[in-house]
């Protein structure tokens, strides 16, 4: 051993220099005020990232002065404690911790040093499900007791509330290779799976109380009930994931284990899977990493165990956590911030929307500063004040979301917020469209500022026109400055006017790279497919999905424009409230000048034509009932289309010809009705080579298919 060595071992408490004394003591308070809010009220008033971040500095703290390391601090102790509500009762065995990391190496160097000790070794990585930890006594199958982890000796008795959970099972059933052993403690999660957290939360809201914040405190809550009828009345769940004392069962694996579980009726993870390597492991946590959203329930993380029992007992245990295990963690979705400011903004529709203005917080590997609170009633139901600490959660991809105020740290001063009466951009008044519509709106669609610009860069958007160097900052540039009024001048643009913008100016006064970009892309939208064109006129509700159908169905956007109610509604897919926006949008004069200002401009306004097709249908409405053989139904609209044909929804005495494929609808009878010309698929192959003439001679009259069919 070196003198330096030396020096280590002996340096007591009173060598700890005095301030990382003081910060020692301070997070050792901070921390047990966190366990205690978490464990025994739980009701945290920091997200689990914000307590992770304390407690890794109290670990650095002691590794630096192994002096602080005494049995009274945080970190030799076991989590929780128990609350004087429930009887005290001891554990058989011990239930321990896991030490964690948030830190691939750090979880390699876990690695290093299990296998100098054990040589090559088998691990069993596990879903980290995020719940709480229950012990369950069975003695002689039968289930007398469930303790809560406590302080890890003792727990809370909670045993009534635990036999309410559908899948703990009160008895035991063995079988030859796995019999009930005489006694066993049964270690594992109490849990909501997401599904049954949402409905527990909406049925909350509905009776008018408040939601609760996440499906782990609400578990515990709901587990650590005085009333076992309410425990009764949350739908909780149990994964097993290990066990403590037992007699007349000795699994040598830890996989062997769960399989006996499974077999005495109790539930484990379908999840688990051995790796024998490191690189297998890294991947096992990347891929989980990925499909962390995929499970029916949350997790924060792998847990990664060696598998062998007796390989487990060789390494032992810590006074906290066993030294066989390690929970790797995934970045956390939740943190806590100040919410400073609610602020709104006015959308390309019109829509004023409130959004949260915070203290920027990083989550999610991302630093946040914006949420979207959708509209004023959402606002309300989250019950956030201005001022408030906020919890906020931002999973994968999707948008930061404000889950709700911590109610225990609300500032005297936080006040409340009200939407404006007046719009945030142009100054009109504000309107809610029809009684009980939930958004509010700025009735000044056409030359609002905010919309005007919100929809120009929308038409640059990926699902629009996708018009790489129009942004959003390019938008308000075009707007502010006056080059264009609004989208319908978009296509106007040339380098004359878009010299006038510094945005698109170099410092000697030359268009810009962006702006040469700008203009070259104008040029080669204009002849995008017609869905896109529809999908950046910004009427409402036609997104993708609705104007691929208006596409499909008319071909042309002047067909679009001259159709009535019912012939829109023919397109599948529109409902109702599409028909009546698209009949709104176009009867408004200044919305249909954009289409004329974009039509002379070039922009293609029909389905682009295959010209080695010949437009021998021209004018011609026809009606496709029935299932093709080799057509999809797509198909055989876009055949009719092609030739410059109608594929319309219902038969007429307009309609030119009926195909009818295997099991037809009403539409067939009409047809015979109605006297239409019929064609089977043949006919109808005839009809799109040949044309209408050659498909005549071969089309049978409603009389004669009727003939035919008795
Ligand atoms: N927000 C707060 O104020 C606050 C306060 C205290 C603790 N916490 C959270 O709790 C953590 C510490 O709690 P802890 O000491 O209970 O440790 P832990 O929750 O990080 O890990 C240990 C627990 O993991 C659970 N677990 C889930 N799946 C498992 C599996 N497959 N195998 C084994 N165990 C599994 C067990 O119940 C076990 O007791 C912190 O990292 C923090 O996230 C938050
Ligand atoms: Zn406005």
């Amino acid at each position: 051993m070196t003198s330096a060595d030396d020096e280590i071992a002996v340096e007591g408490v009173e060598d700890v220099p005095a301030s990382v004394r003081e910060r020692h003591g301070a997070l050792s308070e901070e921390i047990n005020g966190h366990r205690f809010r978490y464990y025994v009220l739980d009701s945290p008033t920091i997200s689990d990232g914000e307590f992770d971040v304390l407690w890794h500095e109290l670990l650095d703290i002691e590794e630096a002065h192994p002096g602080l390391v005494t049995p009274d601090s945080p970190s030799q102790q076991v989590g929780g404690t128990f609350s004087t509500e429930f009887t005290a009762v001891d554990h058989l065995e011990r239930m321990l911790s896991l030490d964690n990391t948030f830190d691939t190496d750090e979880l390699g160097a876990w690695v290093d040093r299990v296998e100098k000790e054990l040589g090559p070794t088998q691990y069993i990585c596990e879903l980290k499900i995020d719940g709480l930890a229950i012990n369950l006594l069975y003695e002689d199958g039968r289930l007398v007791r469930g303790l809560t982890r406590g302080d890890g000796r003792t727990g809370e008795d909670v045993t009534l509330n635990v036999r309410t959970i559908e899948s703990v099972p009160l008895r035991l059933t063995g079988s030859d290779e796995f019999p009930v052993p005489k006694l066993v403690e049964v270690r594992g999660e109490v849990y909501f799976r997401i599904e049954d957290f949402t409905e527990l939360n909406a049925k909350l809201v509905e009776a008018g109380k408040v939601a609760f914040a996440n499906p782990r405190n609400t578990a515990a809550g709901s587990l650590r009930q005085k009333d076992p009828k309410v425990t009764a009345s949350r739908r909780l769940r149990l994964i097993c994931h290990g066990f403590g004392k037992r007699e007349g069962f000795e699994p040598t694996r830890q996989s062997e284990a769960y399989e006996a579980l499974r077999t005495w009726g109790l539930p484990v993870s379908t999840h688990t899977r051995i790796v024998t390597t490191r690189d297998e492991l890294f991947e096992h946590i990347e891929y989980w990493h990925e499909h962390r959203h995929d499970v029916e329930h949350e997790i924060d993380g792998i847990v990664v165990k060696v598998d062998e029992v007796a390989k487990q007992r060789r390494l032992g245990t810590t006074s906290r956590a066993p030294r066989w295990a390690i929970a790797y963690k995934y970045p956390p979705e939740e943190a806590t911030t100040t919410l400073l400011d609610i602020q709104v903004n006015v959308g390309r529709t019109g829509r004023v929307t409130p959004f949260a203005v915070m203290e920027p917080v990083k989550v999610a590997g991302s630093t946040v500063s914006m949420a979207t609170l959708h509209n004023a009633s959402e606002v309300r139901r989250k019950g956030v004040l201005i001022g408030d600490r906020v919890v906020i959660r931002k999973a994968g991809d999707v948008i930061p979301e404000v889950l709700g105020p911590v109610m225990e740290a609300r500032p005297a001063d936080a006040r409340e917020w009200t939407m404006p009466t007046h719009c945030p951009s142009c100054g009109t008044k504000l309107a809610y469209e029809k009684e009980g519509d939930a958004d509010i709106r700025c009735p000044n669609a056409q030359n609002c500022d905010g919309q005007r610009k919100e929809r120009l860069s929308y038409v640059a958007g990926r699902s629009a026109l996708d018009i790489e160097v129009l942004g959003n900052e390019a938008a308000v540039a075009l707007i502010d400055s006056g080059v264009v009024h609004d989208e319908g001048d978009l296509f106007d643009l040339d380098e004359e006017r878009l010299l006038s913008v510094e945005l698109f100016r170099t410092k000697a006064g030359a268009l810009s790279a962006n702006g040469q970009k700008l203009l070259a892309n104008l040029e080669s939208v204009k002849d995008r497919p017609l869905w896109r064109v529809l999908v950046s006129l910004s009427i409402r509700h036609v997104g993708p999905t609705a104007a691929r159908a208006l596409a499909l169905e008319f071909g042309s956007l002047p067909r679009i424009m001259a159709a009535s109610e019912g012939e829109l509604a023919e397109a599948g897919g529109v409902g109702p409230t599409i028909v009546d926006a698209v009949k709104e949008w176009f009867e408004t004069p200044w919305r249909r000048e954009i289409v004329e200002k974009w039509q002379r401009a070039g922009v293609r306004m029909e389905e682009e034509r295959d010209e080695s097709v010949e437009r021998n249908l021209e004018g011609m409405s026809i009606v496709v009932t029935g299932s093709l053989q080799t057509f999809s139904r797509d198909e055989a609209k876009e055949a009719i289309l092609a030739r410059g044909g109608k594929a319309s929804g219902a038969v007429s005495k307009k309609t030119a010809f009926v195909v009818v494929g295997d099991a037809p609808g009403s539409k067939y009878d009409k047809a015979v009705q109605l006297k239409v010309p019929v064609l089977d698929e043949d006919g109808f192959r005839v009809l799109l080579t040949e044309g209408p003439d050659a498909a005549t001679e071969v089309a049978r009259t409603g009389e004669e298919a009727e003939a035919a069919d008795e």
